[in-house]
């Protein structure tokens, strides 16, 4: 069965096309710049070492996916015919308090996925989007929504609530919801594997540190607590958000700079994090190479950035009253030897010792920690796509009128 995942970004889309239960990725690509003239559309199949790219007018999502159909089915040769995609699975960023779990998109789905656009104004529509264009794309292909919130469902209300009057929980749904969920449910799930211990019985902090970020406190399984609330603004420091700053800043700076609501949100989402901080970029990589030719504002923002992620560790383990696993995922948690070093060498009143030469050298899933450490510290690579793709086999597979 092929199972096409996607991931659809307000001007962004990713994809994979699994061939299940093998869980072979056929062929990967994403498109960039939806909606400009120039948007760029790179792609790499099975086995083929450098990846093709096009760059065309792209103007919305539905020419988007038909492009990407256009590509699995006949430029790239992968695939013979759409028929022979069975499923589709969407990243669904905001699934509220409805959803604990993936779903088939029926309309209800859909409305609840509408219902929701109000807490994720940046991300909800989007994915609202890719669902309608494969509907008009694929129709009569069985679709399923795989939530980032989904995994954090099992926060306990202690831990969700704001400290803010009841009241506006109970009217308009305010409270944490948490993201990142399909990651933190697959590296968590890798765990077992790498220590050979049960996740039953174990203290797991998985930090997921790429453009977005969270930390995740995930306790026999489930997920406890996570440092991302109502949206993906919470929490750590970012590649261009914030995280979390004192709610008072936005009455002083809107009066000081004149700024409206809108212009203020846009400012902690897109103008600040490690770009605010250095004034140069977001990206990891350019603020490690100017933090080490001596750029004072980019060793600052590296060191803020690592801090934040720090207090969270440490403030997780006080949550569940030990740790016994710390894991890092994602662009930055998998690639930034440095960053994991300089939080794990702030961390060895926990008994953590962490082996520099499997934090420096190795590759892949990993233990990056020495024997005699009181701490597992690994690297799990994340993989969102296979998660989706498995759930969504999983959904397609109970339904009556399934054939293929
Ligand atoms: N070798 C590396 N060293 C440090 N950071 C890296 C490296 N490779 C990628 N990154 C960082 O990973 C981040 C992107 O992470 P990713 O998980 O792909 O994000 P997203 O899925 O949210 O777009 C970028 O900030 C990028 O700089
Ligand atoms: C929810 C979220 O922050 O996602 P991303 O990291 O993909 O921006
Ligand atoms: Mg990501």
């Amino acid at each position: 069965m092929n199972i096409l995942v996607l991931n659809c970004g307000s001007s962004s889309l990713k994809y994979q096309l699994f061939r299940m239960p093998e869980e072979q990725v056929l062929i990967r690509g994403g498109i960039e710049k939806i909606g400009s003239e120039d948007a760029l559309h790179t792609y790499k199949t099975d086995g083929q070492d450098g990846q093709d790219q096009t760059t065309s007018q792209i103007l919305d999502h539905r020419e988007a996916l038909q492009q990407v159909i256009e590509v699995v089915t006949h430029r790239s040769g992968v695939l013979q015919s759409v028929e022979e995609i069975a499923a589709v699975g969407h990243r669904v960023v905001h699934g509220g308090e409805q959803f604990a779990l993936s779903s088939l998109l029926t309309d209800e789905v859909k409305r609840a996925i509408q219902d929701n656009v109000e807490l994720a104004p940046l991300h909800n529509p989007a994915n609202l989007q890719g669902i309608e264009a494969m509907e008009a794309v694929l129709p009569g292909v069985p679709q399923a929504a795989v939530f980032d919130t989904a995994f954090h469902q099992s926060m306990p209300p202690e831990h969700y609530l704001y400290p803010i009057p009841y009241v506006l929980y109970k009217r308009h749904k305010v409270r944490r919801y948490g993201f990142h969920g399909t990651s933190h449910r697959y590296v968590s799930s890798r765990v077992p594997y790498l220590v050979h211990r049960d996740l039953m019985n174990l203290k797991v902090i998985s930090c997921h540190i790429g453009n977005g970020a969270s930390v995740a406190a995930i306790q026999n399984g489930r997920s406890t607590d996570t440092s991302m609330g109502m949206t993906p603004l919470e929490g750590v420091m970012m590649g261009t958000r914030s995280g979390d700053i004192d709610p008072s800043l936005q009455e002083y700076i809107s009066r000081k700079e004149g700024l409206a609501a809108a212009e203020f949100s846009s400012m902690l989402n897109k103008h600040s994090g490690l770009y605010g901080i250095s004034g140069l970029s977001g990206d990891m990589r350019k603020i490690t190479e100017a933090r080490a030719k001596g750029s004072a504002r980019s060793a600052l923002a590296f060191d803020m950035y690592e801090y934040r992620i720090r207090k969270y560790i440490g403030a997780y383990v006080a949550a569940m009253n030990g740790v016994d696993v710390l894991l890092f995922t994602a662009g930055v948690g998998e690639n930034s030897p440095l960053l994991r070093r300089k939080i794990c060498d702030n961390l060895t009143y926990l008994g953590l010792e962490l082996d520099p030469q499997a934090n420096d050298q190795g590759k892949g899933e990993r233990i990056i920690s020495l024997p005699t450490s009181r701490v597992t510290v690994c690297v799990i690579p994340t993989n969102e796509e296979l998660m989706i793709a498995r759930d969504t086999q999983v959904l397609v597979s109970g339904l009556e009128s399934w054939e293929k």
